[in-house]
């Protein structure tokens, strides 16, 4: 059976396979018992080892390993004090999410797409759903007060000019959002070439 620490890292690997960390972006955490595995600040998402997580408690602060945080780590840490179902996140940078959070700020309608069923809840392509989008911040503090005055985002939420920021209550439903999310913005984005 896998460990929590090899699913992240296999997560990370997976999702730096796809292209979605370009150089160094891009960070990762799953909860455990006294906080969060997250991974280090800087580091190549395609060569990550169980030495590139950091634990940290819901404070944010560093209980076990070595490095610096990442740094976007303390809105890893508001995530999971404000949404007790949250076990996973995982935030990438990939084009279609930077390019459509600068178009649309105000959020991603998505409708009629079969693939919206990905997404927790859905069970019909024949909705309209829609995708939060967040304005970016260097400070994580006005970050989180961006996401949490919007909450609940059931499958995460964009960062305008950033990227994906996707959360589930386990590593797996989170992995399908980030994947479902990624596959709808680059249809998205595939439409609005063509409009
Ligand atoms: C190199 S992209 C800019 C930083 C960023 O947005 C990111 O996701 C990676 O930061 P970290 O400190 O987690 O490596
Ligand atoms: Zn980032």
């Amino acid at each position: 059976m896998m460990t929590l620490q090899t699913e992240l890292l296999d997560a990370i690997s997976w999702a730096a396979q796809q292209g979605w960390t370009p150089a160094t972006g891009g960070n990762f955490s799953a909860r455990t018992g006294a906080g969060y595995l997250v991974t280090a600040s800087g580091r190549d998402k395609t060569r990550v080892q169980a030495d590139d997580l950091l634990l940290c408690d819901l404070d944010g602060k560093v209980l076990e390993g070595s490095g610096k945080p990442s740094a976007e780590s303390d809105l890893h840490a508001a995530l999971y004090r404000m949404d007790s179902t949250i076990d996973c996140v995982l935030h990438t940078h990939t084009v279609a999410s930077t390019v459509l959070s600068r178009r649309f700020p105000e959020g991603i309608e998505l409708s009629g797409f079969e693939m919206q069923k990905a997404l927790a809840g859905n069970v019909t392509h024949d909705a309209t759903i829609r995708l939060p989008v967040v304005p970016n911040s260097q400070d994580m503090q006005e970050l989180a007060e961006h996401v949490s005055s919007g909450w609940p985002m059931p499958w995460g939420f964009l960062v305008a000019g950033h990227g994906i920021y996707a959360v589930g209550d386990s590593i797996a439903s989170c992995r399908r959002h980030l994947e479902a999310i990624e596959f709808l913005l680059a249809c998205v984005l595939e439409e609005n070439r063509w409009s």
